[in-house]
C-alpha cells in the first residue's frame, strides 16, 4: 500500500489515497501500526482520502490509538493539498467532507504546489450534550474542574470533536503530560476529549500546548486552536482574531461574528511517499 507522510505545523499523519488504491479493511489497526514511531512509519495517526458524492474528497481520520475522529484541522489542510497537488482536483477552492459535514477550503499555491490553506471550519458546537460533557453550562465557561489534586477553570467547545481549554500561567510538562491524559479520559467527557493548555501572551496571541485524544501531545492541533479562539471570546481573554503559537508553528484563527463560523489558516507540507507492506 502506497502512503504519503504529510504534516500541518508539525502535526504529522500518514495519508492513503483511496481514489487510486483500495480502502484499507481495518483502518483502526492500520492507524496503530503505521503511527508507531519505532515499529511503524511514525505519525500522530492515519488519514484516508476517499471519493465523496458532491465534494472533491472525504477525509476519514484515525488517531494513533486507532480511534476515529470527526474532524482534524491540520489534517484537512493536508488533504486539500494532496487532492490539488496529486491532480485529483486542481482548483484553488475545494470542498472536503468529514463525518458527514462539508468544509470549504481556499488554497494558496507557490509554483503550482499548495503551501497554505484557509479552512471554513463552520460553527462551533456549544451545547454540553453535543460536545459532549456532563459539566454544567452550554457551554461550560471557566467551569471549576477538580483533577489531580487541583482545581482548573475549563471552557469546553466542540469543532466536531471535543475540546477542553484551560488557561495557565505556564503550560508545564507536569500539566500537559501529567494532567492532560487524566482529563482526556475523565468520565465528565463521555467520548474523551482533547485538552488545550493556554498561555495568553496578549489579546491577539496565545501559546498553545495540546494533549490530544487518542494521540498524546502533538506539535499542533488545528481544531484545538479553533476551540481556543472560541474559548478566548467566551471567557473575555482574547479577541475574535488571534494567532495561536504552537510547538510546530503558528495558526491564524478567526471566529467571525456575522457568520458564527470559525476560520483557520495554516501551512500544509508533504514530506515523502513510501510503501507499506499490505
Ligand atoms: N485527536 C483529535 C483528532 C485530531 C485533531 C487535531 N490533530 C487537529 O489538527 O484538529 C480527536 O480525537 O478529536
Amino acid at each position: 500500500m502506497q502512503f504519503t507522510k504529510m504534516h500541518g505545523a508539525g502535526n504529522d499523519y500518514i495519508y492513503v489515497d483511496c481514489f487510486r488504491q483500495p480502502t484499507p479493511a481495518d483502518p483502526a489497526a492500520l492507524a496503530r501500526a503505521v503511527s508507531n514511531r519505532h515499529f511503524g512509519v511514525g505519525a500522530d495517526g492515519l488519514i484516508l482520502i476517499c471519493p465523496a458524492d458532491g465534494a472533491d474528497a472525504e477525509m476519514r481520520m484515525f488517531n494513533a490509538d486507532g480511534s476515529y475522529s470527526e474532524m482534524c484541522g491540520n489534517g484537512i489542510r493536508c488533504v486539500a493539498k494532496f487532492v490539488h497537488d496529486h491532480g485529483i482536483a486542481v482548483r484553488d477552492q475545494l470542498r472536503i467532507t468529514s463525518a458527514g459535514k462539508q468544509f470549504l477550503l481556499d488554497l494558496e499555491t507557490r509554483s503550482g504546489k499548495v503551501e497554505r490553506v484557509r479552512v471554513d471550519m463552520g460553527e462551533p458546537i456549544l451545547t454540553a450534550r453535543d460536545i459532549p460533557t456532563t459539566l454544567a453550562g452550554d457551554p461550560p465557561v471557566d467551569a471549576p474542574f477538580e483533577i489531580a489534586g487541583r482545581t482548573l477553570a475549563v471552557t469546553c467547545v466542540s469543532m466536531g470533536n471535543p475540546h477542553c481549554v484551560t488557561y495557565v500561567d505556564s503550560a508545564t510538562d507536569e500539566l500537559v503530560l501529567g494532567v492532560g491524559p487524566q482529563i482526556e479520559t475523565d468520565p465528565r467527557f463521555p467520548r474523551r476529549t482533547n485538552v488545550e493548555f493556554i498561555e495568553v501572551l496578549n489579546r491577539e496571541t496565545v501559546r498553545q500546548r495540546t494533549w490530544e485524544r487518542g494521540s498524546g501531545e502533538t506539535l499542533a492541533c488545528g481544531t484545538g486552536a479553533c476551540a481556543v479562539c472560541v474559548a478566548g471570546v467566551l471567557t473575555g481573554r482574547t479577541e475574535r482574531r488571534i494567532t495561536s503559537k504552537l510547538l510546530g508553528g503558528d495558526l491564524q484563527l478567526e471566529w467571525d461574528e456575522a457568520t458564527n463560523h470559525v476560520y483557520m489558516t495554516g501551512p500544509a507540507a508533504e514530506i515523502f511517499t513510501g510503501d507499506w507492506p499490505a
